[in-house]
């Protein structure tokens, strides 16, 4: 049998789902060469939650509590990586690792080429196995998990879904193999703009298509926990807006969503928190503003109309002013407060005065700068610099 012939298959049995079809879907997918046996479950379809709606633990597994207290939501759906440890031959790509990611907030997961994010995504998806530590999602390791898709929805390769299956067919066959019914595989098509192509074949789409299509099959479950590796790559503005506005909606209805992301400009927009990486090591885990704020040195602009006289007094008192535009001026290392006092001691007029604030890339290069094992010989960019480059290449 062709792969395309079973996707259809597989994909017809799915959308019709009845129990006793379940042997046939087996078979389909056992065409594809795809390994059932951890995935395919026993049993009938079944309508999920609606969001924000909580069902029972089944099956021993964590469920989602209807009536949960904060503490059990936090500890039923956070992300727990544990003293983890991978090496590849000599290279270790994660070196005892220890970090906790909440719901209720997006986490950013940032670190340099070669930091070991996808390594640790893969190890806490059961797609590569720890030298040691652990990895788990609501306290269970990813492989013990009844129907994964319903329990954490993942994004780490675009590429993954099979070329000569439609999108819907490809959606189906993943739905099926975790009791999920055929409605919520045209809801999350809706949902990620690609109603329109449901029925073309993945090989046809472009990037930001195949993106969409993998963000749908993170969606399907409607899960608990999400984790996305650079979201954002190859969708157009529209879509950008769109996976940030998703992310944060996932977060505010209690989701766990950690995303791994060089734009750090995206970043700054989405996440509230962040976990960052240093070849293999944890280099910080802390709130968005914390880490900005530590990252990073105090900065003001100030306008005035005697530029001159403010530098000399500035200098005098041990700061540097410098220009930055007609009549502006930028103070490192001050606070607005301290340049207003110095101004009105000496009498000289401040048109405007307010913090400079640090950007994200800003804190993140500065911590990041010798932690990064690929890097150009150009050198990290002065503070407030807009010529800071994210791209994913020269971070
Ligand atoms: N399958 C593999 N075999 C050998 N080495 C690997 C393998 N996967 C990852 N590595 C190495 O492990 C280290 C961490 O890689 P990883 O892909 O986890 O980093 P990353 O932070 O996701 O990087 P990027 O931002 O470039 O995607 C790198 O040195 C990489 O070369």
């Amino acid at each position: 049998m062709t792969a395309r012939a079973s996707g259809a298959r597989a994909a017809r049995a799915a959308r019709t789902a009845a129990p006793g079809r379940a042997r046939g879907i087996r078979r389909a997918w056992a065409a594809d060469d795809v390994d059932t046996s951890a995935i395919l479950p026993r049993g009938p379809p079944r309508a999920l939650p609606r969001a924000g709606e909580r069902e029972p633990a089944r099956g021993g597994g964590p469920g989602r509590p209807r009536h949960g207290t904060v503490e059990a939501m936090t500890s039923q759906t956070s992300i727990d990586v544990h003293q983890l440890t991978k090496d590849y031959g000599v290279v270790r790509a994660v070196d005892r690792l220890t970090f906790r990611v909440l719901p209720g907030r997006v986490t950013g997961f940032l670190g340099p080429n070669g930091a070991g994010k996808s390594t640790t995504m893969r190890m806490v998806l059961g797609l590569d196995r720890p030298d040691s530590g652990t990895a788990t999602l609501g306290g269970r390791p990813y492989r013990e998990l009844d129907e994964p898709l319903r329990h954490v929805g993942a994004l780490l390769d675009a590429g993954a879904a099979h070329g000569a299956r439609t999108a819907r067919d490809h959606l189906l066959c993943l739905a099926f193999s975790n009791r999920i019914t055929a409605a919520r595989v045209d809801t999350v098509l809706e949902e990620t703009g690609l109603a329109p192509a449901a029925e073309r074949r993945v090989r046809t789409f472009s990037l930001g298509m195949r993106q969409r299509l993998g963000i749908a099959a993170a969606l399907l479950g409607d899960p608990p926990v999400l984790m996305l590796d650079e979201p954002a790559n190859g969708l157009d503005p529209e879509g950008i807006v769109w996976i940030r506005t998703l992310m944060k909606r996932l977060a505010a209805q209690g989701r766990t969503v950690l995303v791994s992301s060089h734009l750090m400009a995206e970043t700054a927009l989405t996440a509230d928190h962040l976990v960052v990486l240093g070849r293999g090591r944890l280099l910080a885990d802390t709130p968005m503003e914390t880490f900005v704020r530590e990252h990073s040195r105090p900065r003001a602009r100030v306008r005035t109309t005697e530029p001159e006289r403010l530098r000399s007094e500035l200098a005098r008192a041990g700061l540097t002013a410098e220009p930055d535009g007609p009549d502006h001026w930028t103070v490192d290392r001050a606070a607005p407060d301290d340049i207003g006092a110095l101004a009105a001691r000496h009498g000289i007029p401040v048109l405007e005065l307010a913090e400079d604030k640090a950007s994200l890339e800003e804190a993140y290069l500065r911590l990041t700068a010798d932690r990064a094992e690929f890097t150009t010989s150009r050198p990290a960019p002065a503070p407030g610099s807009t010529r800071a480059n994210t791209a994913k290449q020269e971070v």
